[in-house]
């Protein structure tokens, strides 16, 4: 579970996110969809530990991301959305790297990297350096990354961008049985069929400010509406 309790962040005078208070349920795939510049990545950033936060409060399974940082780490896994890191790593040494951080023992290191290298299709680009990697492969490796730690939160900022329709399957696939097994998925997308097809609850964010959170039959309930996400989603964004 992710709870943010009052969160607000500023860049120099500008309010990026405004008394945000949210709670991401554990077994539930949790949608965070806005319009370009709505404040999702700075949100994402703060509940990552990336960001300070500027007042409020963020913890993951009860660990406060600003007070109990390492603890509240070890809750999560995180995907970020320009997976441009590492470069001059092999893939191979990253995933280790990941597997050292996280005290995964050699055993389960190594059948988690047959796995699911294996099932994202880089697991023959292991041995290249991430640079000469395509950003599908390079967003591949960050995931498979987080299925080598198997954290029980999982923190995706734009996740399917990049991906295959194979690898985009899967991925969905994973999130699914994560959260059937009580763990928590919060990502954040633009693909707003997925979001449709996938997610139990979802938040949408405009200006820093929450427009609604809830699952999607409340969404239609709310806004009186039986049209697509995508219909309610532009209604709601739109400037006023
Ligand atoms: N490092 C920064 N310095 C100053 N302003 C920033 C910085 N990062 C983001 N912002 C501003 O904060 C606001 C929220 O940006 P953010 O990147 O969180 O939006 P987003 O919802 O993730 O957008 P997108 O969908 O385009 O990725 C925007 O007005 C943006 O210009």
């Amino acid at each position: 579970m992710i709870q943010l309790d009052h969160v607000h962040k500023q860049y120099g005078g500008r309010i990026a996110v405004n008394d945000i208070h949210l709670t991401v349920p554990s077994g539930k795939i949790f949608g965070f969809l806005g319009p370009n510049g709505a404040g999702k990545s700075t949100t994402i950033k703060m509940v990552t530990g990336i960001l300070p936060i500027d007042s409020g409060s963020i913890t993951i399974n009860g660990k406060d991301i600003s007070t109990d940082t390492i603890a509240a780490k070890h809750e999560f896994g995180y995907v970020p959305d320009s997976p441009d890191l590492f470069l001059r790593l092999n893939g191979i040494d990253y995933l280790h790297f990941i597997g050292d951080i996280y005290g995964i023992s050699a055993d389960d290191r190594t059948a988690r990297i047959e796995e699911y290298a294996k099932l994202f299709s880089i697991y023959e680009a292991l041995s290249d350096q991430i640079k000469t990697y395509s950003h599908g492969m390079r967003q591949k490796l960050f995931i498979t990354g987080l299925l080598v730690q198997q954290p029980s939160v999982w923190i995706l900022d734009e996740p399917m961008t990049g991906l295959d329709p194979k690898s985009s399957y899967q991925l969905k696939e994973l999130m699914r049985q994560h959260t059937a097994k009580g763990n928590t998925v919060f990502f954040s997308s633009h693909v707003l069929e997925v979001v449709e097809q996938l997610c139990d609850e979802v938040a949408i964010i405009r200006k820093g400010e929450m427009l609604f959170h809830g699952t999607l039959p409340e969404m239609r309930e709310k806004f009186h509406s039986d049209e697509s996400l995508e219909h309610i989603f532009l209604e709601l964004t739109q400037d006023a």
